[in-house]
């Protein structure tokens, strides 16, 4: 299986974030890249490509422009302002307060495209969310030409990714862009299953309201679990999109037993739904060891998911979302890859 990858995808090294009323460093940290690569190397995945650049066109495809302007210039805006720390929204338009305008200043720009605090912007987050996104893009292009599994080392992630806001650790809706880029490429239905253990409400909001896209989400229930506000099972899709999207919240300690019992009712919406491509937000945050998610799948687990994906036996296409036990995500990155690769 072929691995795109990026070393610009390393370019974002924020220093902070808000986690638990403290600026920590930041649970989505540049070596989780270095940890996955060597993971990968070591499992026989040794075909590493770089990606082609392929410009902001397809962001735009997906991602309004006023909201691409704003990730390209709030750096700037924040440090002429003369501040020490990075960029963290910290005001927002609220229930009581719906901000029908967008804020000049650089503070109510942020409350406006940010979905929350855990998130700070610091420099080279831009570059590094242009590189995510190629990586995924060039990961595509390889789906679509060969028919071969491919997998994108996207990172930052981009699942918490809407139209217009950020959060999540994530800027551009990496899996979203490259759905749209294969749409526009000639497919008529693309299924992109999250499996990461949040579930992926900027991916849900993308592609609600449309049918040529099928979202389905297996995810700590969002009464619990972040981002709380999205991700009911009873969140179905609306208007031309109803019945294309479909979330499975599933409670906080849930084990491999019940999570690929799921996985199953999964793949057979996918089946039903007459899907040309698959497209995998491989979030490897559902293992057990993980220090911000609530699942229980050991490594081994992750072998027995790669194997489950292939089953569905439609050209694949993995990219990178989230996974935050360092030391072990680089096994739990290569053993659904290899597990997904052990049938062919
Ligand atoms: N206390 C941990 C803060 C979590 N912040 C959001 C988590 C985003 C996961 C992305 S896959
Ligand atoms: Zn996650």
């Amino acid at each position: 299986m072929r691995i795109y990858h990026s070393e610009m995808s390393k370019a974002r090294r924020a220093r902070t974030e808000l986690d638990g009323g403290q600026l920590v460093p930041p649970w989505e940290c540049p070596e989780r890249v270095d940890m996955i690569l060597a993971g990968l190397r070591k499992a026989g995945f040794t075909e590493m490509v770089e990606p082609a650049e392929h410009g902001l066109a397809p962001v735009l495809a997906v991602h309004d422009a006023d909201y691409v302007d704003f990730l390209a210039t709030c750096w700037d805006d924040w440090q002429a302002l003369g501040r020490e720390g990075e960029a963290i929204a910290w005001i927002w338009p609220t229930r009581t307060m719906p901000g029908r305008r967008i804020p000049s200043c650089v503070d109510g720009r942020l409350g406006h495209y940010a979905l929350g605090a855990d998130t700070s912007i610091c420099g080279g987050t831009f570059e590094a969310a242009q590189a995510s996104k190629d990586v995924a893009l060039s990961a595509l292009d390889h789906v679509l030409a060969t028919g071969e599994p491919a997998f994108g080392l996207c990172r930052p992630p981009g699942h918490h990714a809407a139209v217009d806001q950020f959060g999540g650790y994530c800027f551009f809706n990496n899996a979203a862009v490259a759905a749209q880029r294969a749409l526009d490429a000639g497919l008529s239905r693309v299924a992109i299953l999250d499996v990461d253990f949040h579930h992926g409400n900027g991916t849900q909001q993308i592609f609600e309201q449309r049918s040529d896209v099928l979202f389905v989400s297996i995810h700590g229930d969002p009464m619990t679990c972040f981002p709380y506000f999205m991700g009911h099972a009873d969140e179905v899709g609306e208007g031309e999109g109803a019945g294309y999207t479909v979330n499975y919240p599933l409670p906080e300690g849930t084990g491999a037993e019940v999570w690929f019992h799921v996985l199953e009712a999964a793949k057979e919406r996918i089946r039903e739904t007459g899907c040309e491509l698959l497209i995998v937000s491989l979030g490897v945050d559902t293992f057990e060891d993980d220090p911000i998610s609530a699942f229980k799948l050991s490594s081994d687990d992750f072998t027995e998911m790669g194997r489950r994906l292939g089953a569905l036996g439609l050209p694949t296409l993995l990219l990178m979302e989230g996974g935050y036990a360092v030391e072990e995500i680089g096994v739990n990155v290569a053993n659904v890859l290899s597990g997904m690769t052990s049938g062919v």
